[in-house]
C-alpha cells in the first residue's frame, strides 16, 4: 500500500506510516504541485495525506480510486468534501490536538495587538527607540474587559478559558448552538451575532468557513463594533472582509486588529495594514508548535492506516461514506 504526502510531514507521523508497513512518496520540492502533478502521483497511490492541498471536484473526479484523505488540518475548507462523499472517499482532519496552540497564537495576538507589539519592535530596528515619552506608544488594557467568542467550539473554548484565567475577561459568545458546559464553567453568556459585535472589547474569530460564515465580518459588522475594540482573526481570512477591515482601521470604526489569517495568504509585502501601529499580523502560524505539529502528524497517519485497512477512520469529516455504504 501506497501513500502520497504533499509536503514533508513531522518524523512521528511517519514513523508510524512506515511501522504500518506503507510506502510513502513525499513532495519535497519547496513549491506547491500543480494539479497534474498532484494526480499524476495520487494515480500511483492508495491514499492521499494531503497538507493544505486545494482538492477540487475534477481532481476528486481522477483520483475516485482512493481509499482515504487525510487532511493535516482540523480546516476543511479547501477541500470537495460533497464531491468527496458522493464518491465514497472519507476525509480525515486533526481535530482537538491543535486547540491550545492555535487558541495561544489568538491570545498572542491580542496581547500584542493590545500594545502595538509588533509595530513597535519594527520601530526600534529603524532607529525610532527616541527618548521615554509618557504620552507615546500607549496601548490598552485586557483586564477586566469583555471578551467575544465568534464560533465557541474546540479553539474558542480555549481561548475563552485563557483570557477568563489571565485577566479575568467576561465571555460572551456567539455560536449556532448554545454551550451549555461552557455558559456553566466560564459564566459565558450567549449573544445575538449584532449583540456580540456590540459588547466585545475583544473579538475572536473560531469558526470554520463556510459559506454562511464568509465575509461576516464587513464594513457594516464592524460599525456595530465599539471604536475600542480589538477584532482577531485565526481561523480562515475569508471570514472577514480584508478592504472593510482596512478601511474601518482608518476610520476610528474598531482600535486594532490581529491576523493568523489573511484574504489572500501570503499577504502582500506592502500591504497597508502591516503597517499600521494597531495592527499585528502572523504568516498562519496558529498550529505551529513542534509537539502540535508532531500530534497532528500522528492522528493524519492513523487516518491513513485506519483507510488503507478498510476499517472506520477515527477523525472523520464526512461520516455519510460509512452509511452510505452499508
Ligand atoms: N490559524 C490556524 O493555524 C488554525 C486555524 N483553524 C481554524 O479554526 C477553525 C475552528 O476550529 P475548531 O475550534 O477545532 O472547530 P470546532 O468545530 O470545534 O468549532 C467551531 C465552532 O464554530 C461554530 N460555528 C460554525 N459555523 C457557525 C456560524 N455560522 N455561526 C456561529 N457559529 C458557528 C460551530 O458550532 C463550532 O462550535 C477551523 O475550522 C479552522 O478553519 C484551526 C486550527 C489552526
Ligand atoms: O488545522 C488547520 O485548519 C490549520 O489552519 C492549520 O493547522
Amino acid at each position: 500500500m501506497k501513500v502520497f504526502i504533499t509536503r514533508v510531514i513531522p518524523e512521528e507521523g511517519r514513523k508510524l506510516l512506515e511501522e504500518a508497513g506503507i510506502e510513502i512518496q513525499e513532495w519535497k520540492e519547496k513549491r506547491a504541485l500543480t494539479q497534474e502533478e498532484l494526480i499524476a502521483n495520487c494515480l500511483e497511490s492508495d491514499a492521499l495525506l494531503s497538507v493544505g492541498t486545494r482538492l477540487d471536484a475534477d481532481f476528486l473526479q481522477a483520483c475516485s480510486h482512493l481509499k482515504v484523505i487525510a487532511l493535516h488540518s482540523v480546516g476543511f475548507d479547501h477541500v470537495d468534501v460533497d464531491t468527496a462523499t458522493s464518491l465514497n472517499i472519507p476525509i480525515g482532519n486533526t481535530p482537538g490536538v491543535l486547540s491550545a496552540a492555535t487558541a495561544d497564537t489568538a491570545f498572542l495576538l491580542m496581547l500584542a495587538t493590545s500594545r502595538k507589539a509588533f509595530y513597535l519592535h519594527k520601530s526600534i530596528e529603524k532607529g525610532q527607540w527616541g527618548f521615554f515619552d509618557p504620552t507615546a506608544n500607549l496601548g490598552v488594557e485586557l483586564r477586566g474587559k469583555t471578551l467575544g467568542v465568534f464560533g465557541l467550539g474546540k479553539i474558542g473554548l480555549e481561548m475563552a478559558r485563557c483570557c477568563k484565567a489571565a485577566f479575568g475577561m467576561k465571555i460572551i459568545y456567539h455560536n449556532r448552538t448554545r454551550n451549555e458546559a461552557a455558559e456553566q464553567a466560564l459564566n459565558a453568556k450567549w449573544l445575538s451575532f449584532e449583540e456580540l459585535l456590540q459588547q466585545s472589547d475583544v473579538l475572536t474569530v473560531h469558526t470554520a468557513l463556510t459559506p454562511e460564515t464568509e465575509g461576516k465580518f464587513d464594513w457594516a459588522a464592524f460599525n456595530l463594533m465599539k471604536p475600542s475594540a480589538i477584532f482577531i482573526n485565526t481561523a480562515r481570512g475569508a471570514i472577514h472582509q480584508e478592504e472593510d477591515l482596512l478601511k474601518a482601521l482608518l476610520a476610528g470604526k474598531i482600535w486594532g486588529a490581529g491576523l493568523d489569517v489573511t484574504n489572500p495568504e501570503p499577504m502582500r509585502p506592502d500591504h497597508p495594514l502591516l503597517q499600521m501601529p494597531n495592527v499585528s499580523v502572523l504568516p498562519h502560524i496558529g498550529s505551529a508548535t513542534q509537539e502540535t505539529r508532531a500530534a497532528m502528524s500522528v492522528l493524519a497517519a492513523k487516518n491513513v492506516i485506519a483507510g488503507l485497512k478498510g476499517a472506520e477512520i477515527p477523525f472523520l469529516v464526512n461520516p455519510e461514506v460509512y452509511t452510505t455504504k452499508s
